[in-house]
C-alpha cells in the first residue's frame, strides 16, 4: 500500500498543506523546525490514532485552533494492477472523541478506520524502546498488534477503564479499611478482579504471540544492521510469572488459562493491592525483555547499539507486517509505508548504508531529513523541500 495524497488542516505548525505522493522513496529536506516531521507524524497518526512523539492529541492541533483534520488518500492493490483508493479523513479533537470518516460518509468512531492504513515509524524518539522504561514497550507492542489485528484497539482501550476503575475502588476499599469499615467494596471488587482478568487474559496471550512471531525477524534484522555483532533476543515478562512463579508461562497461554492464572494471581495480591491502592498484576505490569549477546540491552548495549536494536524492532515490524497476508480489514496488500524521521544524522555512515540496503525496494518510503547530504544515495529518490510550512516537490 501506499499514501497517494496527504492533506492537513490545523494540524501542528500548518493552517492547511496538500502534499501528493508517490510510491517509492520521497525524501522531506528542509532546515530545521520547517515541518518535515509534523507530515510524517499526520501519517503515522491514521495507521495508530497516536502520535510517535506525545502521548496525547493536544500539541497536535494548531496553537489558537480548537480542532485538527488529517486526510489521507490510500491505494491498495487487492488484485495486481486493480489499485483501490480509500479516502481516510480524521478530526482531531483534544478532550472529546476524535471522529473519522471513510470515502466521504458519515462520521463514526476514529477506531474504525485503523487498519486502512498500515506504517512503520522510526525516529530517534524509538532509542527509549531499549533505553527506557517498560510503558514504551509495552505501547510498541499494543501498536503493533493494532496494525495485524484492528479489533485489539477495543481490548486495550476496555482493559485501559477497567484498569482505572479498580485502581479507585482498590484505594477506596483502601481507605475503608483504615477507618475500620469494610465490605461493599470488597465485594465489587470481585466483578472488577474478572473484568480485569477476561480482558488482560487477551492482551497477554495476543501479545505473547506476537513476540513469538516478532523474535526470529528481531534477531535477523539486529544481525543485519549490525553485521553479525551479536545475538538480539527478545522475550514477553509477564507480571503474573513474578507472582505464581516462572512455570506459570510453561504451559500454552491460552486465553482461559492466562484469566484463570490472572485472578489467582490478583487474589494472592489483594491484600497488599488494597494498602497501596493499585494494580500490582496485569499486562500493565509486564515487559518486553531485549537482551543483546545474554545481556539485558537496558544499561549494558553501547549507544550505537542501542540504535541498531532499535532500528531492529522497527524492521522487525515491518517484515512481519508486510509477511502478514490477512491484511487487516480489507484485503491483500499489506506492506505498510515505512517512515524514517531524522535518523540518518544519527547513525555512522556503516549503519545508514545498510539500513538503505535494507528499505530501498520497500513499496514507500517517506524520509525526513534537515541536510539533503544526510540522505543516502540509494534512497535518493523523489524529493520535496520544505520551508516555513510549505511544501514544494524538487523536479
Ligand atoms: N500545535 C502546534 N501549533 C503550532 N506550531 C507547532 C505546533 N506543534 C509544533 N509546532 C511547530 O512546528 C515546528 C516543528 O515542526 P517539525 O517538528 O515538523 O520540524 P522539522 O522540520 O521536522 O524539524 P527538525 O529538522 O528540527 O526535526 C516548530 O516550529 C514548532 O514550533
Amino acid at each position: 500500500m501506499y499514501v497517494a495524497h496527504l492533506s492537513l488542516t490545523d494540524f501542528r505548525s500548518y493552517p492547511q498543506v496538500e502534499l501528493p505522493l508517490d510510491p517509492g522513496i520521497t525524501a522531506l529536506v528542509g532546515p530545521n523546525g520547517q515541518g518535515k516531521t509534523n507530515l510524517v507524524e499526520a501519517i503515522g497518526y491514521v495507521a495508530t490514532l497516536g502520535s510517535h512523539r506525545v502521548p496525547s492529541d493536544a500539541a497536535l492541533v494548531r496553537a489558537g485552533a480548537t480542532r485538527a483534520v488529517v486526510r489521507t488518500r490510500v491505494i491498495r492493490e487487492l488484485d495486481p494492477g486493480s489499485p483501490r483508493a480509500t479516502l481516510v479523513e480524521i478530526e482531531v479533537t483534544p478532550g472529546k472523541a476524535n471522529r473519522a470518516r471513510v470515502n466521504g460518509g458519515s462520521p463514526g468512531r476514529a477506531r474504525d478506520v485503523l487498519g486502512i492504513l498500515r506504517t512503520v515509524l522510526f525516529a530517534p524518539e524509538d532509542l527509549s524502546l531499549v533505553k527506557g522504561d517498560p510503558d514504551g514497550r509495552r505501547r510498541f507492542l499494543d501498536d503493533l498488534l493494532v496494525q495485524i489485528t484492528p479489533r485489539i484497539a477495543g481490548v486495550v482501550a476496555d482493559y485501559d477503564r477497567v484498569l482505572r476503575q479498580r485502581s479507585a475502588l482498590l484505594k477506596s476499599a483502601g481507605a475503608a479499611m483504615r477507618g475500620g469499615r469494610s465490605g461493599a467494596d470488597l465485594r465489587t471488587l470481585d466483578v472488577w478482579d474478572a473484568k480485569l482478568a477476561q480482558t488482560g487474559a487477551q492482551l497477554v496471550v495476543a501479545r505473547r504471540d506476537l513476540v513469538t512471531d516478532l523474535a526470529p525477524r528481531v534477531a535477523q534484522a539486529y544481525e543485519q544492521v549490525s553485521s553479525g555483532q551479536g545475538e538480539a533476543v527478545i522475550t514477553y515478562k509477564a507480571s503474573l510469572d513474578g507472582v505464581l512463579g516462572e512455570e506459570a508461562s510453561a504451559e500454552p497461554a491460552t486465553t482461559e488459562l492466562v484469566e484463570a492464572q490472572l485472578l489467582e494471581a490478583m487474589g494472592r495480591l489483594r491484600g497488599k493491592e488494597i494498602e497501596r491502592g493499585v494494580s500490582l498484576v496485569g499486562p500493565h505490569r509486564d515487559d518486553l525483555v531485549l537482551t543483546l549477546g545474554g545481556l539485558p540491552a537496558k544499561g549494558y548495549a553501547s549507544h550505537g547499539e542501542s540504535w541498531s536494536y532499535a532500528l531492529a524492532l522497527r524492521l522487525a515490524s515491518y517484515a512481519l507486517l508486510s509477511d502478514d497476508t490477512s491484511a487487516a480489514d480489507w484485503g491483500p496488500d499489506g506492506e505498510p509505508v515505512l517512515i524514517l524521521d531524522d535518523v540518518f544524522a544519527e547513525l555512522d555512515t556503516r549503519r545508514r548504508d545498510r539500513l538503505a540496503e535494507l528499505v530501498a525496494p520497500a513499496r514507500q518510503v517517506l524520509i525526513t531529513a534537515a541536510v539533503p547530504g544526510d540522505v543516502p544515495e540509494p534512497l535518493a529518490g523523489g524529493r520535496v523541500d520544505v520551508m516555513s510550512g510549505e511544501v514544494a516537490r524538487v523536479l
